[in-house]
């Protein structure tokens, strides 16, 4: 398998196909499918999934019981199991079938010749439009386990799944239609035995507003199923005898649409999308609560398994089809970027409006740089302050200048204080950091330009130790600035530094997205003009800690130049930790993610020179620092962080919450899978 195919990262591509079909034409509906079927193949589609009674078309009534019919439909299905042999992908199509002596509604699946097995529709609406009663029988009790179909025995059944004995965790269950509809359907039984790829053959007829309630089923299916759901409704063609079809096709991924056809379309309609299927097999080991359903239904999953050998193409460069966010904190589209900008502020400060008002303190102590965390966590301190109906001068902010601080960040830092109204102070840290240079023997205090971590430090937390004391005189709080990816990053002072503090608004916010918040508060102008003003400029100025003095052009620590970009950090934090990929998994993601700066939306409102691409080794070597500083060296950080609110999805390493990790691991494994991916 080679690092570019993305059968190697644990996806598999699926198609719906919504063709255009003749009513009761099963030749001329075989010759439509076909083209879409080899258009699928040739575009690395592992499974291509047809409508309802695709053969025939679905409202034919009673011609469903017309012999001349039922065998054309045969004959059509003769000729796609031969075209089959040909092909890679298993095709998925609807047919009316005799057996035994009743007519069933049936999903086939065929697969290089060999048709893997037959499921029945079980629940046939009978009500309002739909007569399917008075010509199918529900497959749910017809005690048959397997038929003769063009001269193969094959497995017949409501309880088959099928399952791929060469690809991970690939599992295919089969319903039609209306068997989505139901408060529960055959589906939820197929995911809770292993089932992670839901088919529905559908042919649902169009009214004023029922596609927003497909897809609202299949958004919160798929998500309760934590499956892939691919919908493919019947179209163009069917009969307009008294409905009328929009030919709906739809693929969703625990409950994101990946991709959609285009409705009441002339032309017929062909929608691919890449599923993770190592994403869905790995949320429904860490959401224990999907194995106690079930183990709790435990007697209504006896599945049959059908093995067979998928045999994808593991070499060629496929691409990957669907849509990686260069952020994945941040979302690219405006109106979720305005509602999660929302809800982060409103979560950060009722963290802190709790804290406060169950401690009885009513002042809050701060360490303002004039970079972008401090003013995330002033902004928060405001609004907390403003909804406790308490004064904003209750918020002691300090400048704390020592030998690196530069004139840009403190004034900005004055600025803000002023804006926001706060009691604002300047103290200069310089003295005690030097008392204890001298104190501890340092070489500095010997007039040598040595700044090492020992120098650094003495800065953070002389500051930090002054912050913790005025909150003693003062009985205010320290708050916390500190920010998720500095946390995953070990990029901060232990103890006696910034990584401690009373209540840390931050922890759980990334980088990329505090630079967000702030430009969101900016726009919005929360806190007036000037206010808005700073905050535009803070957003311009380097990310620095400001610990090394500089030669007067700009800082001389560019703390991306040490941990690399946010932008990639942040997408190897959020893909870690939140899912558990491997490495390498990650790499190909971020590859497509990052490899093409013309490709894909970016966040509203981001500056063009950030808009930029990362080619595949800088992509490794930020994941390679990134491995060796979260499992080899920063996890001790984490396990004493304060307290502190999660805020976004993947966004928690609070060893209380959501991140349990030893403080002493090895990152081995980690880095040989760093390996696969190619120099
Ligand atoms: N597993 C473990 N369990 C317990 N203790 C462990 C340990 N591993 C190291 N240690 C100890 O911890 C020490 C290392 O931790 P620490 O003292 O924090 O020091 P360290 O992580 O080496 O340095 C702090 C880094 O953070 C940067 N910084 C500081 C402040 C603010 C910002 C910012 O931009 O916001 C960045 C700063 O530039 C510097 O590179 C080791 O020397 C060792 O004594
Ligand atoms: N000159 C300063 N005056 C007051 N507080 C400071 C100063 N420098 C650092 N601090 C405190 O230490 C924390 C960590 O410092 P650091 O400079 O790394 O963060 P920041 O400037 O807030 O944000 P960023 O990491 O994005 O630059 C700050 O958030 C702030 O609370
Ligand atoms: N074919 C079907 O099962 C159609 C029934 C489904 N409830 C619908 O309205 O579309």
């Amino acid at each position: 398998m080679t690092f570019h195919n993305l059968h190697s990262h644990g996806f598999i591509r699926l198609a719906c196909a919504a063709p255009r079909l003749k009513v009761a034409d099963p030749g001329f509906n075989l010759g439509e499918m076909l083209p879409l079927l080899r258009r699928a193949d040739d575009g690395g589609a592992s499974i291509v999934l047809f409508p309802e009674l695709g053969l025939s078309a679905y409202a034919i009534d009673d011609l469903h019981m017309q012999s001349a019919l039922l065998d054309a439909v045969r004959d059509a299905l003769s000729a796609l199991v031969e075209e089959s042999r040909s092909l890679r992908a298993v095709a998925v199509v609807g047919a009316p079938l005799r057996v035994e002596g009743r007519l069933f509604n049936c999903a086939v699946a065929i697969h290089r010749g060999r048709i893997l097995a037959v499921v029945p529709k079980t629940y046939l609406p009978n009500y309002r439009e739909f007569y399917e009663r008075r010509q199918f029988a529900s497959g749910e009790r017809a005690g048959i386990t397997s038929i003769q179909l063009c001269g193969q025995e094959v497995p017949f059944g409501t309880d088959i799944l099928l399952s791929a004995s060469d690809v991970p965790d690939l599992t295919i269950h089969m319903e039609i239609c209306e068997d989505v509809w139901m408060p529960v359907p055959p589906s939820s039984f197929a995911a809770l035995a292993g089932a992670t790829v839901l088919l529905n053959l559908s042919a649902s007829n169009v009214t004023i507003g029922k596609s927003d309630w497909r897809h609202t089923l299949c958004k919160a299916h798929s998500g309760r199923c934590i499956a892939a759901y691919a919908y493919s409704a019947a179209g163009t063609g069917e009969s307009t005898t008294d409905l009328a079809w929009d030919g709906q096709a739809m693929i969703y991924e625990n409950g994101a649409l990946l991709a959609e056809a285009e409705r009441f379309a002339s032309e017929p309609q062909l929608i691919l999308a890449d599923i993770d299927l190592e994403r869905l097999a790995l949320d429904r080991i860490r959401m224990n609560t999907f194995g106690d359903n079930a183990d709790a239904l435990r007697d209504r999953l006896a599945f049959r398994r059908v093995s067979f050998a998928l045999e994808p193409d593991c070499e060629s460069d496929l691409g990957l089809m669907r849509e990686v966010e260069r952020f994945p904190f941040v979302p690219s589209d405006d109106a979720r970027l305005n509602e999660l900008c929302f809800e982060a502020y409103n979560i950060q400060s009722h963290g802190l409006r709790k804290r406060l008002e169950s401690t009885r303190v009513e002042k809050i102590v701060i360490g303002v740089s004039g970079g972008l965390d401090s003013t995330q966590a002033l902004l928060v301190a405001a609004d907390t302050m403003d909804a406790l109906g308490l004064p904003r001068e209750n918020i002691l902010a300090y400048t704390l200048p020592a030998f690196a601080t530069s004139a840009g960040t403190k004034t900005n830092a004055w600025r803000l204080m002023k804006a926001l109204g706060v009691t604002a102070a300047e103290i200069d840290m310089t003295p005690a950091c030097r008392q204890m240079l001298v104190d501890i023997g340092h070489p500095f205090a010997e007039g040598e330009p040595v700044y090492d971590i020992t120098f650094e430090n003495v800065q953070a937390g002389a500051r930090t130790s002054l912050l913790f004391r005025l909150a003693n005189k003062n009985n205010g709080l320290v708050l916390g600035t500190g920010d998720l990816s500095e946390l995953a990053l070990g990029w901060c002072t232990y103890g006696v530094g910034d990584q401690m503090s009373h209540y840390n608004v931050n922890g759980s916010v990334s980088k990329t997205l505090i630079q967000h918040l702030i430009r969101w508060v900016a726009r919005t102008e929360r806190f007036g003009g000037d206010a808005s003003a700073v905050l535009l400029d803070i957003l311009a100025t380097e990310i620095s800690p400001e610990l090394v003095p500089g030669d007067g052009e700009g800082p001389s620590q560019k703390t991306e130049d040490f941990v690399g970009p946010y932008a990639l950090q942040d997408f190897n934090l959020f893909y870690i930790t939140r899912y558990g990929f491997s490495p390498s998994k990650v790499a190909f993601l971020s590859h497509h993610a990052w490899s093409d700066a013309a490709r894909g939306d970016w966040p509203p409102h981001m500056e063009a020179a950030k808009q930029v691409a990362y080619d595949l080794p800088t992509i490794k070597r930020w994941l390679r620092v990134f491995v060796r500083r979260f499992f080899e060296t920063s996890q001790f950080k984490r396990s004493a962080m304060p307290n502190g609110p999660k805020v976004s999805s993947g966004g928690s390493l609070s060893p209380r919450g959501d991140w349990r990790a030893p403080s002493d691991a090895s990152g081995a494994a980690w880095l040989t899978d760093l390996d696969r991916i190619p120099d």
